[in-house]
């Protein structure tokens, strides 16, 4: 059933009132993965929670206790969980999404303040942290309930939501909360979910929308090697003392190859080889070698093979070094030998590895190449936080009914793809659930999630809530 004209009216002739939100969501700097910015979370939960109660969601926050991080006790952000309409000749659709971002200051290399969004009236881009990850999506259901809530219309099902502030550092807490409400049955608060709809990822290009049905997993490692009591002047005990840096470096650089190849042993074996049939639906994905590029800004890519730079995100397991804690990385030259320091890295995963099984073979590789090296520094290994890998059944009447709403807003089909990102709780939806989960993205590929300028093409927010609206009215019209 097609979206009511009236619907797509309200969201064009109110898209500047709708930037004006996200740019009011953007400028919290709801970071979950800095202690120092949790009270902005909270801020963030506090805000969010306030829009949908007037936009007539019922509510309730989800304390979900304290965690520990970086060797502090925090209060973990609430879970909201939302709910709009109860008829029972409706499907009820839950809609997930994150309120918290990743870390951002213009000293990493942005050309704006990360948290003021900024609108480039030239290109059209609503540049921010958050703007595509995930704050421009979970806008884009506001915009929903609010032209419905405007245009007196009630809704084409029955809504409910989940919102978490902790997704960019491993989602702690929710599956907890999901697991129990589901256990309570009619009592539970995700009762009566017919299907699942999460946006919180994107276009493979920047031209052609998606639907999403797979997702890597993922586990996150800290590499610690400490020495001596204190940092030392290089000059001073250089060549007397076993340095941590030094043993870091050689144990992280045994970790993966330049060519992508993980070095740990058992890693890459556990995935089979794509046989020619499955290299083709790679081959025909909308999607090339020169997208890649221009979406990373130089010609870096592992391989000039279309299908394999497609596989090597969507179906390979991939190893990432992702920083240093505690090295020297200021300007100047500052001849320290520094006391501690600790190797961030993670590796993607995809169907059959789970964290589970990648833990045991990454730190007996990582203890064995460290005994090598008959330092006397010390060697810590931590597993910070993971989650499986997940693959949905794409033929569900739940891809169906947004298929047929990419068409109706894009005027053409989406591209079904795979996606390198992760978001664990979606497979925690799906078997606490045991309903079709979907992903419907409302960003372009080049968007920079994560990155330095962020941001959200204006036509993408605007369609986007179109899309997102659309899709409630074809789920809404479907008879099985
Ligand atoms: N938009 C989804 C996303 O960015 N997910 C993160 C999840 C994560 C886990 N640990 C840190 N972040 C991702 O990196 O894929
Ligand atoms: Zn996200
Ligand atoms: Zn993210």
């Amino acid at each position: 059933m097609p979206a009511p004209a009236e619907f797509l009216k309200f969201i064009d002739d109110n898209a500047s009132k709708f930037v004006a939100r996200l740019g009011a969501a953007v400028a919290i700097p709801s970071v979950s993965g800095d202690g120092s910015h949790r009270p902005d979370v909270f801020k963030m939960s506090a805000w969010l929670d306030g829009q949908l109660k007037d936009l007539g969601v019922t509510t309730k926050l989800v304390d979900l206790g304290e965690h520990k991080m970086d060797g502090q006790t925090l209060p973990l952000p609430p879970a909201i969980l939302g709910r709009i309409g109860d008829d029972p000749k409706k499907k009820t659709v839950l809609i997930y999404g994150h309120y918290d971002v990743q870390p951002a200051s213009k000293s990493d290399g942005w050309d704006t303040e990360p948290f003021t969004l900024v609108v480039d009236e030239k290109t059209g881009r609503l540049i921010g942290r958050g703007s595509t990850d995930d704050k421009g999506p979970i806008m884009g259901w506001l915009n929903v309930l609010e032209a419905h809530k405007a245009l007196g219309r009630e809704l084409p099902v029955n809504l409910r939501f989940c919102f978490e502030g902790m997704e960019e550092s491993g989602s702690e807490g929710l599956d907890d909360l999901i697991k129990s409400e589901s256990a309570k049955g009619k009592d539970g608060w995700f009762d009566g979910v017919d299907c699942v709809c999460i946006s919180d990822n994107y276009w493979l290009n920047t031209t052609t929308p998606c639907l999403t049905y797979g997702l890597r997993g993922l586990v996150y490692f800290k590499l610690t090697v400490s020495g001596p009591a204190r940092d030392l002047h290089s000059g001073g005990f250089g060549r007397m003392v076993h340095e941590p840096m030094t043993d870091l470096i050689q144990v992280m650089s045994k970790l993966v190859a330049p060519d992508g190849t993980i070095l740990v042993p058992g890693v890459d074996d556990l995935v089979s080889v794509a046989d020619a049939e499955e290299r083709e639906i790679y081959e025909k994905l909308d999607y090339s070698v020169q997208d890649v590029e221009d979406a990373v800004g130089a010609p870096i890519t592992i391989s000039n093979d279309k299908a394999t730079v497609i596989m090597g995100r969507m179906r390979m397991p991939s190893l990432s070094l992702h920083g240093i804690e505690g090295a020297f990385y200021g300007p100047g030259a500052k001849t320290v030998i520094p006391a501690s320091v600790s190797g961030k890295f993670s590796i993607r995963l995809v169907p059959p590895q789970t964290p589970e099984l990648i833990e045991p073979l990454v730190f007996a590789y990582v203890e064995q190449e460290f005994a090598k090296l008959n330092s006397k520094t010390k060697l810590k290994i931590e597993n910070l936080h993971g989650g499986k890998p997940w693959v949905a059944d794409h033929k569900h009447w739940n891809y169906e009914a947004a298929s047929r709403a990419t068409e109706a807003v894009y005027g053409r089909l989406p591209d079904l793809t795979r996606e390198g990102g992760s978001i664990p709780v979606t497979l925690t939806f799906a078997e606490s659930l045991g309903v079709n989960v979907l992903l419907l993205p409302m960003g372009r590929g080049d968007d920079g999630a994560h990155s330095t300028n962020e941001k959200l093409d204006r036509a993408n927010f605007i369609e986007g809530s179109k899309l997102l609206g659309t899709y409630l009215y074809e789920v809404g019209a479907v008879k099985a």
